[in-house]
């Protein structure tokens, strides 16, 4: 919602695409989903820019190797999500807010087959809710741009940044551990205007 806010006219083709499929004399239903394309890539576009979860902390089970580093058996590895979205190795202005990007037919898709888009993870360890979470987004994104017009009131004054990596002030921060066992410090924010969220997420068992 914030970075459609933030680009008026991807908001606009979202909204005008749901009005054509929908109408607007009913509201949005399960069956209306697969005929929504550019609604699917805007939030594909945000799971790639924003990935709920921004760190994924796995251990080796045996030696091996990626690209070339050797990696031995019960190593953790934290494979960083977030840069991955952000890299301009992988993504044309890594950036800009662009959901066009996900209407090529051979973009990304949410099968964790395509290492640059793996919002859910990838193989084994995969989320096993991928569907469901998929689900859920979907159909109240949907009914959220489908009923309600949005802007924001003081345009210009918009700033949608997120932050990483930096010790904060909050009671509950994320806490992960690398491997020598030092706590890092994750909290990604967002600023539209003069409003703050903090998306804050509480692990367990992770130290
Ligand atoms: C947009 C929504 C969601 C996203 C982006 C998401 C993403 C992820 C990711 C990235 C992982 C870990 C992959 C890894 O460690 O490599 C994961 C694991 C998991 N997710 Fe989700 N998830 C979502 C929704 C859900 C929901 C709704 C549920 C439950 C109802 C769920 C249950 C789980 C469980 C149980 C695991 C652990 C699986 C394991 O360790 O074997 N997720 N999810």
């Amino acid at each position: 919602m914030a970075e459609l806010l933030h680009s008026p006219e991807e908001l606009k083709r979202v909204q005008d695409e749901l009005a054509d499929v929908v109408g607007l004399d009913r509201r949005v239903e399960e069956s209306d989903l697969d005929k929504l394309t550019y609604f699917h890539c805007a939030l594909k576009e945000t799971l790639s820019f924003h990935p709920p979860i921004p760190l994924f902390l796995h251990e080796t089970a045996e030696d091996a190797a990626v690209s070339g580093q050797f990696i031995p058996s019960m190593t953790r590895v934290i494979v960083n999500v977030y840069a991955i979205g952000q890299d301009p190795n992988y993504w044309k202005d890594p950036n800009t807010f662009r959901p066009s990007r996900f209407l090529d037919e051979s973009s990304p898709n949410f099968k964790g087959s395509d290492f640059e888009f793996i919002p859910f993870g990838s193989g084994r360890w995969s989320c096993p809710a991928m569907q469901l979470g998929l689900y859920a987004l979907n159909l109240a994104l949907a009914h959220l741009l489908h009923s309600f017009t949005w802007e924001l009131p003081q345009r210009d004054a918009t700033k949608i940044r997120t932050k990483a990596g930096e010790k904060f002030k909050s009671n509950v921060p994320l806490k992960v551990y690398s491997p020598c066992g030092n706590p890092v410090y994750l909290r990604p924010a967002l600023e539209i205007g003069k409003t703050k969220f903090n998306f804050t997420i509480q692990t367990t068992g992770m130290q």
